[in-house]
């Protein structure tokens, strides 16, 4: 008996975990459907082993995504205080900065949430033990995740990503060079501002159980579009991003307007 078809999968997706598209009517019913899918995610995973870890993005779907989830009346039932938080990139700007990822992050969410801030890894800020050296506060960052995963990366239940319009993901971007044999690279003289930052590579990511890719708008829809149609890493790193067991573009209307 053949495996039964992936109904998401297209020829160039990676081998392994599923892919699911699922397009949405407009952007605010993403927000609200992503921080439910959330919620459910995380019960379970705690259900499975107790806690549960979730990799942040920044970006603007992102804001919307953690503003429904701190509305969301079932965001109680998870144990918050057994949730750790990774961020999969950040602009290297000194602490508490507006335009850092983390800000955002703990504006629109954490700072509701009653979480054990020994589980919640902010990426250094560039006024932070490092100073202004980048390298060093991805290395640093590197050896936060290897300790927490004793001397692997630790397990991640749902990497969440936003695509940008070149179709980057974190702070991978086409063609630009970064470290991608670390498990966390510094990026310098990135094409979006500000121009330093350091992320999660792509090998890091694709070692979640899951990556979600939420995506909302028409100008998002030639990224999306070509990203999944199987342009090459350097070209579309949002197509290069997979979950060991499950892979979701939570698209809305727009976003999808380019998909075959
Ligand atoms: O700069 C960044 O951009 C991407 C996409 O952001 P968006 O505003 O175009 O949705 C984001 O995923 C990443 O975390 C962030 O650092």
């Amino acid at each position: 008996m053949s495996a039964p078809t992936d109904p998401g999968a297209l020829p160039g997706d990676p081998a392994g975990g599923a892919t699911t598209v699922v397009v949405h009517p407009d952007a605010a019913t993403l927000a609200e459907a992503a921080a439910a899918r959330l919620v459910v995610a995380l019960l379970d995973a705690q259900a499975a082993r107790g806690e549960a870890a979730l990799v942040l993005t920044g970006g603007s779907v992102a804001a919307h995504v953690y503003g429904a989830l701190a509305r969301h009346r079932a965001r109680t039932a998870v144990d918050w205080s057994r949730v750790d938080l990774w961020w999969g990139d950040e602009r290297f700007l000194p602490a508490g900065h507006p335009d850092r990822n983390e800000t955002q992050a703990r504006a629109a969410l954490l700072d509701g949430l009653p979480l054990d801030p020994g589980r919640v890894h902010a990426m250094p800020a560039s006024d932070g033990p490092d100073g202004e050296d980048p390298e060093a506060a991805a290395a640093r960052y590197a050896a936060a995740l290897a300790a927490a995963g004793g001397g692997r990366l630790p397990r991640f239940d749902v990497v969440l990503l936003g695509i940008g319009p070149d179709a980057h993901v974190a702070s991978v971007f086409p063609d630009h060079p970064l470290d991608a044999g670390l498990t966390v690279s510094a990026v310098r003289d990135s094409p979006k501002p500000p121009p330093t930052r350091i992320t999660l590579t792509l090998p890091t990511l694709n070692t979640a159980d899951e990556v979600w890719l939420i995506v909302a708008g028409r100008e998002k829809a030639g990224a999306v579009g070509l990203a999944r149609s199987g342009a090459s890493a350097a070209k579309a790193p949002a197509g290069a991003v997979h979950g060991r067991v499950r892979t979701r573009w939570l698209l809305d209307r727009d976003a999808a307007a380019e998909l075959r």
